[in-house]
This record gives structure tokens, C-alpha cells and sequence, in this order.
């Protein structure tokens, strides 16, 4: 069956088609967005805006903004792969699939870029700066960044500085914690270091050599393991403000559980082939951090 042509191009159409087309670009773009890492990170952004205690406004803008933000990450992500992931075949990736336009898609990730930095702004320039920095190092990984060795840098920098943009959204605006630019940092190098894995063979075949493909899977998976551990280590010791007598038992629960999700993740490495799982588990690490931050009341802030 012929495939619809991109971007609308074509000659006359009823509103039916309209319609029809209409609904499968906007599917198609949120199919390109990534949609398990947005929503996850966008959960993320909820929570730590929570556990700083934000006034519902600041809180739901923080959220829209986030989302919006990783809505553009997403998007840029596949149109840039577009040609490669063409190339190899790539069936759950719509626009090289020719399911909608490349144009369009730049369309849309300018366009939620935009809308992201706008919903910052009445956060203050402080928040708006680290969400456009966060931002900025994110579209650099996708513009080129990913293919080098230096790959995981832009993930340590956008996951690093993000608890902050929920305390900086704040009335009386500060940096979070460094424990939280580390438990930050070190998921984001997990969320790398795993998401990865289950294309290092087409990667390698289009030339994507990032800091995972020189790895190798095991060892990235063993790294990103490790890294889990580092975030629950910090997000325990940096909320009771190293007070480990102070931790409260929800604070231990959630820490163990987190180490759970850590073991499982090497022991799935050693016997098993990578596959999209490892990448789940680093995510379910990453909300379980989160939880334990709202549910134990720590405080973000220094
Ligand atoms: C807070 C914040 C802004 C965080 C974002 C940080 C960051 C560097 C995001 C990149 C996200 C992304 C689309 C990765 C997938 O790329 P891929 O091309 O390696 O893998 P794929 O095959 O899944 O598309």
C-alpha cells in the first residue's frame, strides 16, 4: 500500500482525511518524542518540584515546561537520527519510517523548544537559565555529541543541574544540594549508559561510536549498576544531611529497593543479552529516588 506523503503534501482532501491525518501526525510525533524517557522525566520534574514544596502554579509550570522541553529533545533526537535509523531499519521510529515529514518534525521540536523556555520564564531568570543550559546540553548530544566518547558528558550536565531547576523555580530561588547534583549526574549516566545498549550493533553500522559502544555492553551495564548505587548512596546520606542515624526507615526502604533494581540490572547483564529491561530498571531506580525524596520530606536545598 502507497504510504501517505509527508508533510501534507498531495492534492485535494475531505475534513475526514484531514482529520485522519491530523491524528496520525500528532501520534506520530509523540511516538518520535521518546515517550517512556519523557514521561518519566517529566514525573521526575513533578516530584522534586513537590518534595521543594512549590506552590501549585510554580509546580504545574515546572511540570509543562519539562515536558514541553523533553518533548523537543526527543523529537530533534529522531530527526537528526532520521537517515541512520533508515538506514538500518529502524520500525519504532515514525519519521524514518516516512510517517510524517522531517520538516514537520522541526516544526514541532522548535516549537515545543519554545513553548519549554516561555513556561520558564515566570519561574525567573535563574530557572529559565538552568533549563535552557539543561536543554542546550541535551540538543548537543543529539546534534553530534552521542557519536563521540565524550557521549555521556551532555547526560551528566542535563541530569546534574536538574533538581535544581525545581529549586531554582522557587519564590526565594537556590541551587540544589551537591549530593543532588550528584544523584542527578550519576542516574543520568546510568540512563546513557543503558538506553543505548540494545542498538550497539546498528549504531556501530552507521558510524555512532559513543562512550557504551567502547565499552562494550557488559561493562556499561556494570558502570551504569554502579552509578544506580552512587545516586541512592547520595540521595540517602545528602537528605538526612549525613546524619545516617537521622535517615528515616521510609528513607532505608526505598534505598533498598533501589539496590534491588541495581542487582537485578547486573544480573540480567551476565545472563542475558542486553535488551530495552536494563533501560527500564535504571528508570524505575531513577522514580524510586524521587519517591523516597517526597515520601521522607528531605529538603533539596543545602
Ligand atoms: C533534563 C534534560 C533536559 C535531560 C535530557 C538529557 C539528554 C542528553 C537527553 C538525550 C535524550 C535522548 C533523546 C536520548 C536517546 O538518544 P539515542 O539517539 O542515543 O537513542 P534512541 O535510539 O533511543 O533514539
Amino acid at each position: 500500500m502507497p504510504r501517505p506523503a509527508p508533510d501534507g503534501a498531495g492534492s485535494r482532501h475531505s475534513p475526514c482525511d484531514v482529520r485522519a491525518s491530523s491524528v496520525r501526525t500528532i501520534r506520530a510525533l509523540w511516538g518520535s518524542s521518546h515517550p517512556g524517557p519523557t514521561l518519566v522525566v517529566t514525573a521526575l520534574a513533578f516530584a522534586l518540584g513537590l518534595s521543594t514544596g512549590l506552590e501549585p502554579w510554580r509546580l504545574a509550570v515546572l511540570t509543562a515546561a519539562v515536558f514541553a522541553g523533553q518533548i523537543s529533545v526527543g523529537i530533534s533526537n529522531d530527526a537528526l537520527d532520521a537517515p541512520r535509523d533508515k538506514a538500518v531499519g529502524r520500525e519504532d521510529k515514525p519519521i524514518a519510517r516516512g510517517v510524517i515529514g522531517e520538516r514537520t518534525a522541526w516544526v514541532a521540536a522548535s516549537a515545543t523548544l519554545v513553548l519549554a523556555l516561555t513556561l520558564s520564564a515566570p519561574l525567573g531568570w535563574r530557572m529559565l537559565s538552568a533549563h535552557a543550559l539543561a536543554l542546550g546540553s541535551a540538543w548537543a548530544y543529539n546534534a553530534g555529541l552521542k557519536s563521540t566518547v565524550v557521549s555521556i558528558v551532555p547526560f551528566l550536565v542535563s541530569f546534574g543541574v536538574f533538581p535544581s531547576l525545581a529549586t531554582l523555580s522557587a519564590p526565594d530561588p537556590a541551587f540544589a544540594a551537591a549530593w543532588a547534583w550528584i544523584a542527578g549526574a550519576a542516574l543520568g549516566a546510568a540512563v546513557h549508559l543503558t538506553n543505548v545498549l540494545p542498538d550497539l550493533d546498528d549504531d556501530e553500522r552507521t558510524g555512532v561510536r559513543g562512550l557504551p559502544h567502547r565499552l562494550g555492553a557488559r561493562t556499561a551495564t556494570l558502570v551504569a549498576a554502579g552509578a544506580v548505587v552512587l545516586g541512592a548512596v547520595a540521595v540517602l546520606v545528602g537528605s538526612s544531611a549525613g546524619e545516617l542515624t537521622a535517615v528515616p526507615v521510609v528513607s532505608w526502604v526505598f534505598f533498598s529497593a533501589v539496590v534491588v533494581v541495581a542487582l537485578v540490572t547486573v544480573w540480567r547483564a551476565v545472563t542475558r543479552p542486553p535488551t530495552r529491561a536494563l533501560f527500564r530498571l535504571v528508570m524505575l531506580a531513577a522514580l524510586l529516588l524521587a519517591t523516597q525524596l517526597v515520601a521522607s520530606g528531605g529538603a533539596l536545598v543545602a
